[in-house]
């Protein structure tokens, strides 16, 4: 007989919420109760068409987890990163430049940030399939539960997102659901991630930029929502704004396949992540994510039978002929994330870019 208790894992304290007044970004709040009925979803439909054409983020509350469910992830999280010897993490590193994939540890100083400043990130990344590879003894008992989270976020936040996505071009409902499969080969993600405090000097030399402006390379990346302020968007203004916390949501934000799929409809938002305010400053900041991604062999061009997209007109990034595969798209930019060199960008702004399966990809700083 199954166990009805689950293991013990070390409760990880987070900072509380900050006290300074920080210019937040005024997003969207989509409540996934209303999804269950035809009426509810064409609602919603609109309010996550508009968020996903303007802004790129938006929360998600009611998505089925009790504020103690999400609790346990988030101490399960950060067991690869507390509970695991550094010997340990070596042996699980994720071979990322050769393979274009994360899963595994990715060590902190692995990225580049700025001025010869390197991240102080450390990562595990585990695929939707938990059993895909072997874990440090810490998590195997573990397994199970982030198998469930895997799968809960997969069907009970991606499709119904998907959905109200596929809606709001006035496409058949399963038409995004159809692309991501749970059992289908294709690499969609569960990221745990632990960022630490940085030297003063390391904050001078990259004006306190932690991890740099970048769009995500999948469909959708789903972030539950943590105490700590670090995370920015970049407006249409050019200036950044805060993501704040709302206990037990969501914070989804579209990504770079996403805007091709849509032929530039829904769009990628630059977001990076900073020094949090003075009051969180001495601690560190856990990331619990879902990086949504579709099957690897869809061939990512744009939803031309979109009636939508018929009336507003389509985007090409590529030629249809010349469209990456998620696949390619999703190791090319995985591989490269970081570690490449980056020019200044062709249109003089202050952008950086590299050139990736074709495409022009703009990092910001
Ligand atoms: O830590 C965060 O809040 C965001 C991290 C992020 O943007 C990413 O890993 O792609
Ligand atoms: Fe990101």
């Amino acid at each position: 007989m199954p166990s009805l208790t689950v293991p013990q894992v070390p409760h990880y304290a987070s900072a509380p919420v900050t006290k300074e007044n920080l210019q937040y970004a005024d997003l969207a709040v989509i409540d996934l109760a209303k999804a269950h009925d035809v009426e509810g979803r064409a609602q919603l439909a609109l309010e996550v068409a508009e968020a996903s054409k303007t802004q790129g983020f938006f929360y998600v509350v009611n998505h089925g987890y009790t504020a103690a469910q999400t609790e346990r992830m988030f101490d399960i999280a950060d067991v690869p990163f507390s509970c695991v010897e550094a010997d340990d993490k070596i042996a699980y590193t994720a071979s990322i430049k050769e393979t274009g994939s994360f899963e595994g540890y990715k060590p902190r100083q692995y990225w580049h940030v700025d001025n010869g400043v390197h991240d102080q990130v450390e990562n595990y990344s585990i695929h939707r399939d938990v059993t895909k590879r072997e874990h440090p003894k810490a998590l195997r008992p573990l397994l199970p539960e982030i198998d469930a989270f895997a799968q809960h976020t997969h069907f009970n936040v991606l499709h119904p997102i998907l959905r109200l996505l596929a809606l709001g071009l006035e496409l058949p409902e399963e038409e995004f659901v159809k692309l991501h499969g749970f059992s289908a080969k294709g690499a969609a993600y569960v990221r745990f991630m632990k960022y630490y405090p940085r030297s003063v000097d390391d904050e001078l030399k990259t004006n306190n930029v932690w991890l740099k402006g970048h769009t995500d390379m999948g469909t959708i990346t789903v972030l539950y929502s943590q105490p700590v302020s670090a995370l920015q968007i970049l407006g249409k203004d050019g200036k950044w704004r805060w993501i704040k916390h709302i206990e037990n949501a969501l914070v989804i934000n579209t990504g770079d396949t996403l805007e091709f799929l849509s032929g530039g409809y829904y769009k990628a938002t630059i977001h990076r992540v900073v020094q949090p305010p003075a009051d969180q400053q001495n601690h560190t900041r856990l990331g619990l994510f879902y990086f949504g991604m579709t099957d690897d062999a869809v061939k990512l061009v744009p939803f031309s039978s979109s009636p939508l997209l018929q009336r507003v007109g389509i985007t090409r990034r590529f030629e249809d002929k010349d469209a990456p595969t998620m696949e390619e798209w999703g190791k090319a930019r995985t591989s490269a994330y970081g570690t490449t060199v980056l020019k200044a960008a062709e249109d003089g702004s202050k952008f950086e870019e590299e050139v990736i399966a074709g495409v022009v990809v703009k990092h910001f700083n």
